[in-house]
């Protein structure tokens, strides 16, 4: 006997056939739009920690290969630097969303961000059908770094104090060789935000910061920030679609943006500056989050750019 099917069954299957034949075709315009172009990813350390969102964060990643993209990305580690740290009995402590970075938990850091994390990120990756390299920032002179001296405004004392961090570093050049080499030759460069200065010292540099630095340097057409957060909020809760350099400048200055938020939108900022076409700050936990950002009309999130978006 041959195979049979019922013909509910088969017109059931016709049905999602003529579904996914419109998706694509919906999507065609927009995936030529994008092929060749640079887009650089953050990849925040708590959107790594559901499983069917990493699953599908590594097939995305695979799949913008495969349309002739060039995806690079940037990935954090927060809390499983903390998940270490508290297995350590090792306090840690943040100034406006940066890890305070003593020299007796740099090493710890290190290993973290550039070794479980950076190799979990590119297995997400090579699972879903593609090759990604980890790296850190330290390879091939990725990320030069130096100290970053923080400035904080002393309410108190009614002016500009400097805050020491330790060794929490902020990339002052980028060689984008190592990331090209890797993209040309169809594979998916993977980066941790560890930099070193001219003495091989070690710095800590957070993810967003070291995203921004590459996205600017590779004159990426967009740096996606994928984050717990639909986007930037306002002080009413209600998602900010764009945010202009004076208004974000506001929204820090009347403590509307705070925390984590602060690197974020500042990178963004200076992303663009640099040679960026468009930064978005959006929700990692939303599915398939950046093919819906490419590939649909209509982004999510909150779109930081430069004069001219193509
Ligand atoms: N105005 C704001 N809009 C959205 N999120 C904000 C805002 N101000 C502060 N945040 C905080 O910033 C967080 C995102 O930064 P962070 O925790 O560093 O994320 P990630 O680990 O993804 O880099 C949000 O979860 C939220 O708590
Ligand atoms: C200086 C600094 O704060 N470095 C960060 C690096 C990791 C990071 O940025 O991770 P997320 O993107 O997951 O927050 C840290 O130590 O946590």
């Amino acid at each position: 006997m041959g195979n049979h099917q019922s013909l509910e069954s088969v017109k059931e299957a016709a049905k999602e056939a003529h579904e996914q034949a419109k998706t694509l075709a919906r999507a065609l315009p927009y995936l030529r739009r994008y092929t060749g172009d640079t887009i650089v990813i953050k990849y925040g350390g708590h959107a790594m920690v559901d499983n069917h969102l990493s699953n599908d964060f590594g097939h995305d990643i695979a799949l913008l290969k495969q349309v002739g993209i060039n995806p690079i990305i940037v990935h954090g580690g927060g809390p499983q630097i903390n998940q270490m740290l508290k297995r350590m009995e090792i306090e840690s402590n943040f100034i406006d969303g940066l890890r305070i970075t003593s020299e007796a938990i740099i090493d710890v850091i290190e290993m973290v961000l550039a070794g479980t994390v950076n190799k979990q990120v590119a297995t997400l990756i090579n699972q879903a059908g593609a090759l990604a390299v980890g790296i850190s920032g330290k390879d091939g002179g990725l990320i030069e770094a130096h100290k970053l001296v923080k400035h904080v405004w002393d309410e108190t004392l009614q002016c500009e104090k400097t805050i020491d961090l330790g060794l929490v570093g902020e990339p002052v050049h980028i060689d984008p060789r190592v990331l090209y080499a890797l993209s040309g030759s169809g594979l998916i460069p993977v980066v941790a935000p560890i930099g070193t200065d001219k003495q091989g010292q070690t710095y800590n540099i957070n993810a967003d910061i070291a995203a921004g630095s590459i996205a600017g340097a590779v004159r990426a057409s967009r740096l996606f920030m994928l984050t717990d957060v639909p986007g930037v909020l306002d002080k009413d809760g209600n998602l900010i679609s764009e945010l202009t350099e004076e208004e974000a400048k506001e929204a820090i200055a009347s403590g509307i943006i705070t925390g984590g938020m602060i690197p974020k939108i500042e990178t963004c900022l200076e992303a663009v500056k640099a040679g960026a076409q468009a930064a978005v700050i959006m929700d990692g936990r939303v599915p398939h989050a950046c093919l819906l950002e490419l590939f649909t009309e209509g982004g999510s999130g909150t779109l930081i750019r430069s004069g001219k978006v193509l």
